[in-house]
């Protein structure tokens, strides 16, 4: 096998790399296109496949794009940035036409890509790693990569988190808590950023002083820390943190999860919504399963009482204090749904069921949820793959699918967010 050699891309892979074929093996290229005749040379090897970069590309496909941002192809954050629009959608709703259709849904009625702007993402999950004099990258994973990419920019983050980057180097320069890696999570709230440090080494007094520095000079109202995966402590608080969910103020905890973006929530949210029935019995009540701090319990709860149910406790904690306030009809409840998932019987109660698990899906929890016959489900996913085996459970027990709303909720990237509406 010689270094360089001419490959057709003949596909896109899951993960948005060309595959091409050499000697009966797949050859994954990042960065090009399908019908694109590329110059490459092979890198190592990805599994049972081959690994390449495109050196050059010696016949690019008609939809080939300039990208939107100079951090493109390097960058691990984005994958389809060279792609024209209308294919690039195209790719994006059929995965989860796809997943419906391995799933047992043939002919699901799939909407068109809801989509989400660039320059709208608000929630930044950057890793940090100190280098040679004492400078600190900060950034995403290179491709294929754990090296740091130190970004100057991004064409998906909200430029309010972009314009933190520079004071945030400089920050931690002078931050000894911070070794050598890192994280910094910055949720942007409608009180400001909200930023959560993670940090290889302890924060003493000297460290927490310059956080509360730092938090009254950029308007960042409060900055919590943490010991690697320890769990976060506030390390400088001058005002109050919060987001409405449904018009319900809520204070997430540091770090919590939010949807990606406004639109890309607002999406969720409507597909959701619109999924129920037209009319609900006076007593019906919905479950929310993995309702992290409330994004669906509380617009839920203008149609029915909810019960939240929720694996980690600060956010139940910032759910029960928001409910508490605002008089909602919802009711959380801690409960680790894969341990402990809720079981027929208790399920019974439940008209319609939300359910928003991670990435990895809800393995223990969907087959009692098929056994308890719940009549209508509303399946919130971030993995099309963990939906096709989740969804599966429900064609085996005589469920359909009423809607499916594919949402570019990680615009460029090739992840995909659906909403689908199982009855029976
Ligand atoms: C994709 S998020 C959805 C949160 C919320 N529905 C929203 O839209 O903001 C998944 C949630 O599941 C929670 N979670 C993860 N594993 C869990 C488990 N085993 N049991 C219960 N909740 C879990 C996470 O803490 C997180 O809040």
């Amino acid at each position: 096998m010689t270094d360089t050699l001419d490959l057709t891309v003949e596909a896109l892979g899951a993960a948005g790399d060309g595959i091409a074929r050499l000697e009966g093996r797949t050859v994954f290229l990042p960065a090009t296109l399908p019908g694109e005749r590329v110059r490459a040379r092979l890198t190592g090897k990805r599994g049972d496949a081959l690994a390449a970069e495109a050196l050059d590309i010696l016949a690019p496909s008609p939809d080939r794009m300039a990208p939107a941002c100079p951090h493109f192809p390097d960058c691990g954050g984005c994958t389809l940035q060279h792609w024209a629009d209308a294919p690039y959608a195209e790719w994006k709703r059929a995965k989860l036409v796809e997943a419906l259709a391995r799933a047992g849904f043939p002919e699901a009625p799939v909407a068109p890509l809801a989509r989400t702007p660039p320059a709208t993402r608000r929630r930044a999950d950057l890793a940090l790693r100190r280098g040679p004099g004492g400078v600190v990258a900060l950034g995403y994973h290179e491709r294929g990569s754990k090296a740091v990419l130190d970004l100057t920019t991004c064409a998906v983050l909200d430029p309010r988190i972009i314009a933190l980057f520079e004071p945030l180097r400089a920050l931690l320069k002078r931050l000894p808590a911070l070794k050598r890696d890192g994280s910094a999570v910055v949720n942007l709230l409608e009180t400001g950023p909200d930023l959560l440090l993670r940090t290889d080494g302890a924060l003493e007094a000297p460290g927490r002083a310059l956080l509360a520095a730092f938090a009254a000079e950029h308007g960042i109202p409060r900055i919590a820390w943490a010991r690697g995966d320890g769990p976060a402590e506030t390390a400088a608080q001058l005002g109050p943190v919060a987001i409405r969910f449904g018009g319900v103020a809520v204070a997430p905890p540091p770090g919590a999860f939010l949807q990606a973006s406004l639109a890309g929530e607002a999406a969720i949210v409507g597909a959701v919504l619109a999924g129920l029935p037209e009319k609900l019995p006076p007593r019906a009540a919905i479950a929310d399963l993995y309702a992290g701090s409330g994004t669906l319990s509380f617009p839920l709860a203008a149609r029915a009482r909810v019960a939240a149910f929720e694996g980690m406790a600060e956010s139940v904690a910032a759910l029960s204090a928001a409910a508490g306030k605002a008089g909602a009809r919802v009711k959380p409840a801690r409960r680790d749904l894969d341990r402990q998932p809720l079981l027929p019987k208790e399920l019974q109660e439940f008209a319609i069921v939300v359910l928003d698990p991670p990435y990895a899906g809800a393995a223990a929890q969907l087959p009692l949820l098929a056994r308890a016959g719940v009549p209508r489900m509303i399946y919130v996913s971030c993995n099309p793959a963990a939906l096709a085996r989740d969804a599966q459970i429900l064609a085996r027990a005589g469920y359909r699918v009423l809607a499916a709303t594919p949402v570019d909720q990680f615009l460029w990237s090739p992840h995909l967010e659906s909403v689908v509406v199982f009855a029976r």
